[in-house]
């Protein structure tokens, strides 16, 4: 017993020394990156009042001067911004656990944002919450029970351009994707059975907050003080979140009344019941505190499952379909691979026909690579102190990512900013690893533990959105228009002036 107690009291001392030497020892040894000069609490607040993109700009223009690891103080932290692929790599793949934790949510997220996947700290709650969207929901056989609302949606899609260049007028496209974007994880999300009026009104409430979003994030700095200064707008805040809770929470409750139906095999649905993401997460349980999600935890993580996964697939999308607008070659190159595989005169691509398209994989990868959605990651807190490249990086310490800059490597990539799917063709081919698990060559969805869940459900929506697009239609420029390639910040980035352009069908419907 005493043998046990004093094997005990060293192991402790043991941890205990060792903790205290790493902290003091290497905050000796190593310093924090490099900072700019900035006046204390308004140089802060300057920081918290730029957008990402500006934020971007600035952070790389930092980056020529102080090398690829900075400081900055933003808000009431610091953040370190890592612009270098082979850091990264050493961040979040080599040191993945110490990396794949995040900081304490804000005031607006704690309200909007609580259990969320995204928010939540690297542990057993984090891990339960993606381990059932990921094996649950966004596994190849679950994703293929949604095939025919993606055709559905498809359909709509093709209807709507039909109608919409019928006079010969180009057709700004963009709202279009993103409603059938949105539709898409709406069904996933709810089930099948959404009708249209309904989804319009989840868009509506859920645009509203996306949009504001920035606005909001204001009130996060020095909170106690903002819920006096600017009460008018947490008050708005409040009451949009409340709109969302009404239009929500009532879809939540149908398939809670639904599955509780089923259960007593009244058989409501049928046999084309599909299980929603909505039901997986009335049966979670959260490992730490051995409970149920309750309605409003749920209704975040839908959130965060529509907002995640709308904007960015959106950009996407209308980047690639803008590349291959002002590529015409592209576009016909990509048609002859389609044509080739779902044979001639056929009008649709099948999801079975995808593996298939080594140019259409090349064409979407080209498209992230070159147009990254989030040119940032979201923020990632360190675990324990730990020195990357010279630099320390403290316990707790925010650390972020320059996604675009990875992918614009010119040491990695020849003529970085050029559009040439071909790239992916030239040695790698299909082969070419996104999760950057044994290199990091560009990171669109992040890279390791915290790395995008949603990934191979995006690549499926775009490679299937874009194949049918470009075999059902022909996509040419507005006469005398050169493409312009100017970008903007919203939740993501996306073209400053939105794709305009002629469709016309190719085969006659
Ligand atoms: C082209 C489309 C998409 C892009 C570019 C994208 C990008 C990203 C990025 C950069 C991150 C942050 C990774 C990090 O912090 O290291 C992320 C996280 C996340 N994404 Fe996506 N995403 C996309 C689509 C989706 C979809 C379709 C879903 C859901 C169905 C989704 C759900 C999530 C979630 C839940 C997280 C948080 C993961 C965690 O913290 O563990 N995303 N995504």
């Amino acid at each position: 017993m005493e043998l046990w107690f004093l094997i005990l009291i060293s192991l402790s001392l043991g941890f205990f020394l060792k903790a205290l030497v790493n902290l003091v020892f290497l905050s000796q040894t190593h310093k924090l990156p490099p900072a700019p000069f900035t006046f204390p609490i308004i140089g802060n607040i300057l920081w918290l009042r730029k957008s990402t993109y500006e934020l971007e700009r600035a952070i790389r223009s930092l980056n020529q001067k102080l090398g690829p690891m900075i400081t900055l103080h933003i808000g009431s932290r610091p953040v370190i911004f890592i612009a270098d692929r082979s850091l990264a790599y050493l961040a979040l793949i080599q040191n993945g656990a110490v990396f794949g934790n995040r900081p304490p949510a804000h005031a607006t997220s704690r309200v909007i944002g609580s259990n969320q996947i995204s928010t939540s700290f690297y542990g057993p709650n984090w891990r339960a919450l993606r381990r059932n969207l990921t094996s649950e929901i966004l596994n190849p056989s679950r994703v293929k029970t949604f095939g025919h609302a993606r055709k559905w949606v498809l359909n709509n899609l093709k209807n709507q351009f039909d109608l919409l260049s019928k006079n010969g007028d180009p057709v700004r496209v963009v709202d279009h994707f993103q409603y059938a974007m949105f539709c898409l994880l709406v069904f996933m999300c709810f089930g099948d059975k959404v009708e249209d009026k309904k989804i319009k009104e989840i868009e509506q409430v859920e645009r509203r907050m996306v949009v504001n979003h920035s606005r909001f994030n204001i009130l996060n700095f020095w909170p106690s003080l903002s819920k006096i200064v600017l009460r008018k707008r947490w008050a708005e805040f409040l009451q949009l979140r409340k709109d969302q809770e009404e239009v929500i929470l009532p879809l939540i409750r149908t398939r809670k009344r639904l599955k509780e139906q089923r259960l007593r095999n009244l058989n409501v649905e049928g046999n084309e019941y599909v299980l929603s993401y909505v039901d997986t997460l009335l049966d979670l349980q959260l490992p730490d505190e051995k409970r149920k999600l309750n309605e409003l935890e749920i209704l975040n993580l839908c959130n965060e499952f529509l907002n995640g996964g709308t904007d960015t697939t959106t950009a996407a999308l209308q980047w690639i379909m803008t590349n291959l607008v002002k590529y015409p070659q592209i576009q016909e190159k990509l048609l002859l691979e389609i044509k080739e595989v779902v044979g001639e005169g056929e009008e649709v691509v099948k999801e079975d026909d995808l593996g298939k398209m080594p140019y259409l994989k090349a064409i979407v990868l080209e498209g992230l690579r070159r147009h990254p959605p989030a040119r940032l990651v979201l923020p990632h807190a360190a675990t324990t102190d730990i020195v990357l490249g010279e630099f320390l990086i403290p316990k707790n310490g925010t650390v972020n990512f320059m996604v675009a800059d990875m992918g614009w490597d010119s040491k990695v990539w020849d003529d970085p900013m050029a559009f040439k799917p071909e790239r992916f063709l030239d040695g790698e081919g299909e082969a070419f690893d996104i999760t950057g698990s044994r290199e990091i060559k560009m990171m669109p969805f992040g890279a390791g533990r915290r790395m995008c869940p949603g990934y191979g459900l995006a690549m499926l929506h775009l490679e299937y959105f874009v194949a049918n697009l470009i075999l059902s239609f022909e996509w040419k420029a507005v006469d005398g228009d050169d493409i312009d390639l100017s970008e903007k910040q919203e939740l993501t980035i996306v073209m400053k002036n939105p794709l305009c352009a002629h469709i016309s069908r190719r085969v006659a419907a």
